[in-house]
């Protein structure tokens, strides 16, 4: 394949784009949206990996113009001829201070010094109060037609394209923590659609610890790190939380998907996305549907080892992050098709027993099926991180008309707090205005002044009705948001949750039982890991007493571990019926933007590589070679080194020969192979296959390579492939990367 076209029709697309941004900027009017960014052309199989972009990229149409100037802002940075200060002057030196003379003070008069530090010293704004670790990228959204029926919103219609912007996120992390920690994930995503923006603020996890918003800064200082001596970070493996859970016991629910593989996604591109409160859907005879919101990943979904997990923390704590752009800027670009779960809109607001308001519970996909409305695509990364990212706002209460609320008394609590936060956090009320929460619908509103008001108003009658300014601002019947005039119960005023919500534990069996016996396992270790981080012997009995209503074998094997006694139930375990669904284990799925290592040995030449690599690239692939040195083998590209390559990085291993060790290798293993002799193969060769091994990974070799599975003592084991070319190799390796891991490798005790 020639994998230069893929990269032609980015570019090609990105010209294309970049002119017509050029153009909307030249006729934006400022404080008006301008028109919708453009999308890059989808092209079919991934390309080389590139090295982060150097120039800039297709900057956000609806990038506000340079104050008074009529230059646009995003496309003034460092492109013109001159540097100049923020007035326009341009610079001759921005190297040395004005001073009274080569070893003289610096003068107060030096304005551009002081324009220099003084914009510097307010770089940084308030991280997030929780999600504050993330990763944004653009794409656009197809309506399929298929919610017609239930919702009246017209960027679901069939065929229609909104763009949308989505940012992913842990909770706990500060902004610069490591991506693979064990958290929830946060999966927002901004949808500009014609009728107004949309914001599915979602989550990785289809349940929360809390019933009630008031408990929300409760549950978050404790996990974040306990206010002493600021530690630990982004974990959940303390006292405080295990304290809150155990002593919250509707936080068991989310708690146990946590600790299940849930918790340690393998890529933003393989998880799983919920709404996790039922929302109320509008059709237009005005009939209402309640409904869950689902994302379902094309990749289907998969996760990380632990111990994966926990090297990649360290080896490269943005995992995540590069996963999704290096998948996105190679054009293996990720997928999400949006579902819903429609229930019937009863007094009750009950399904199958299952209250609707309760955000600790799901509806299992087998008593109400996820049915498919629209299709997401990735398909940009942002051109600036801090200016999209960073600033992008999510709030609940942005619904275009055939989406409402619930009195879900979580989302309640929501809808006030997002704007709250946002108020501080980027400076005032006219956050809207930043470029990237903008809406593409058009908007009049009569919302006026405050920091950093970057529309001209005109006219002197910002209210109505008026009869100044050229006629009323009409309100309008037609395509407006409605407030549906449901029926508030006439009921005291009470701090009380409905008698239902006290079901703790029902739902958190379910899961245990919907779990294959390696989930089980590794959910066993998660809990047993977390709460051996805990000091406090009384919380890890408290909560091995909470685990004891959920199953007893559970129990049993964490209270194993922690070498304490298992406690006996405390209430009846609950008569729960497995959700399929709800396992990773099982299907078979696409491999594409999976991440194929191929280890060379120099000295051997390359024999079939070449063909191998185009074989990777064709099944939507991407082969990333690594040699003992950097550079070049026989003309191809080496893009990993033996000293920057570790197995976390790969989805799967070829072996395409038996590099000897070299000096520059680690010493160790020549001295553990003791009496056996010297190592024959690199020892970091040997770390690299025993760790795929150990993480389950699909691992091939021809030639010399089954050198290094004998060396590594796992030939002949299970998902250990040789064969007589690469391209057998890479077929066998493929066909066991469908399943994501060789799942038989992981023992399974339970
Ligand atoms: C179902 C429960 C919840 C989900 C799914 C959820 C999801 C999220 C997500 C995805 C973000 C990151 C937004 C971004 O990327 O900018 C976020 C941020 C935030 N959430 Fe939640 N959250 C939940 C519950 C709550 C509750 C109960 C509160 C408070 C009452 C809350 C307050 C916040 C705040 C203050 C932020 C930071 C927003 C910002 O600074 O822009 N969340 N949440």
């Amino acid at each position: 394949m020639d994998s230069s076209k893929p990269v032609k029709a980015v570019k090609d697309a990105v010209g294309a784009a970049a002119a017509k941004v050029a153009e909307a900027l030249t006729s934006e009017i400022p404080g008006k949206p301008g028109s919708a960014p453009a999308t890059v052309e989808e092209p079919t199989t991934p390309h080389e990996p590139l090295p982060p972009k150097k120039e800039q990229g297709t900057p956000d149409a609806r990038t506000p113009t340079g104050a008074g100037t009529g230059v646009p802002a995003a496309l003034k940075a460092q492109q013109g001829a001159y540097l100049t200060t923020s007035q326009g002057a341009r610079l001759r030196d921005t190297d040395h201070s004005l001073k009274a003379g080569p070893r003289g003070p610096i003068l107060m008069q030096d304005h551009h010094f002081r324009e220099k530090i003084t914009h510097f010293d307010h770089e940084r704004i308030p991280e997030r109060v929780v999600h504050a670790r993330g990763t944004g990228a653009h794409g656009v959204f197809t309506g399929y037609g298929t919610a017609e029926g239930v919702t009246r919103a017209g960027f679901l219609a069939k065929g229609k394209e909104t763009p949308v912007f989505v940012r992913f996120s842990t909770v706990l992390g500060s902004r610069g923590s490591a991506d693979t920690v064990r958290d929830t994930r946060g999966f927002a995503t901004k949808f500009y659609t014609d009728e107004g923006t949309f914001d599915l603020v979602a989550n990785n996890i289809p349940v929360f610890f809390i019933q009630d918003a008031i408990k929300f800064p409760d549950i978050i200082h404790a996990g974040k790190p306990h206010p002493d001596r600021e530690i630990p970070q982004a974990q959940s493996a303390h006292d405080t939380f295990w304290d809150f859970v155990s002593l919250h016991t509707e936080a068991q629910h989310h708690t146990i998907w946590n600790m299940s593989d849930r918790g340690i996604p393998r890529s933003y591109r393989t998880m799983e996305g919920f709404g996790v409160h039922t929302f109320r859907l509008v059709n237009a005879a005005g009939e209402t549907s309640l409904v869950k919101f689902h994302w379902k990943p094309k990749l289907g979904v998969h996760s990380l080892d632990w111990e994966e997990a926990q090297i990649a923390a360290g080896v490269d704590p943005d995992f995540h992050r590069r996963d999704l752009y290096d998948a996105i800027e190679a054009g293996a670009f990720p997928e999400w098709e949006l579902g819903i779960q429609v229930f019937p809109d009863t007094p009750e607001e009950t399904f199958a027993g299952i209250d609707l308001l309760d955000p600790t519970k799901i509806v299992p996909e087998e008593l109400a099926p996820v049915q498919r409305i629209g299709k997401l695509v990735l398909n940009r990364t942002p051109t600036n991180f801090f200016a999209e990212t960073e600033q992008v706002a999510f709030h609940l209460g942005h619904l275009p008309p055939g989406i409402d609320v619930t009195n879900d008394p979580l989302l309640q609590g929501r809808l006030f707090s997002y704007v709250d936060t946002q108020l501080t956090r980027l400076g005032g009320p006219n956050y809207p205005q930043i470029p990237i929460n903008r809406p593409h619908a058009p908007v009049n509103d009569m919302l006026r002044d405050g920091f950093h008001q970057h529309a001209v108003h005109a006219g002197v009658a910002p209210y109505r009705p008026n009869s100044l300014d050229g006629g009323n601002p009409f309100t309008t019947e037609e395509n407006a948001f409605a407030d549906l005039p449901v029926v508030v119960a006439e009921a005291p005023k009470v701090r009380a949750n409905p008698v239902s919500f006290d079901d703790h534990y029902s739902q958190v069996r379910l899961f245990w039982l919907s779990m294959s016996p390696v989930e089980r396992e590794h959910i066993i270790r998660a809990y047993t890991f977390e709460l051996g981080k805990c000091y406090e012997q009384a919380i890890k009995e408290r909560q091995l007493r909470c685990l004891a209503n959920v199953d007893p074998v559970l129990c049993a094997e964490v209270a194993k571990g922690l070498g304490l006694p298992a406690p006996e139930p405390a209430v009846p375990l609950a008569e729960a019926q497995p959700s399929p669904a709800l396992s990773q284990v099982g299907g078979a799925w696409p491999p594409d933007g999976r991440l194929i290592g191929i280890v060379v040995d120099p000295a051997a030449g390359l024999g079939d590589v070449a063909e191998v690599r185009r074989a990777v690239f064709a099944a939507g692939m991407v082969p990333l070679l690594i040699a003992p040195h950097g550079g070049e083998v026989d003309g191809t590209p080496v893009q990993r080194t033996f000293a920057t390559a570790r197995s976390v990085e790969f989805d799967a291993i070829l072996l395409a020969g038996a590099p000897v060790p070299a000096p520059d290798a680690l010493p160790a293993r020549d001295a553990k192979a003791g009496a056996a002799g010297p190592a024959t193969v690199d020892p970091r060769v040997l770390l690299l296959v025993e760790e795929a091994w150990r993480h389950a990974k699909a691992i091939g070799a021809w030639g010399a390579g089954e050198t290094v599975l004998r060396e590594a003592g796992v030939a002949g084991t299970p998902g250990v492939v040789t064969a007589g070319s690469g391209a057998d190799a890479l077929a066998a390796v493929q066909e066991l990367l469908a399943a994501h891991r060789v799942w038989e490798r992981f023992p399974a005790t339970v």
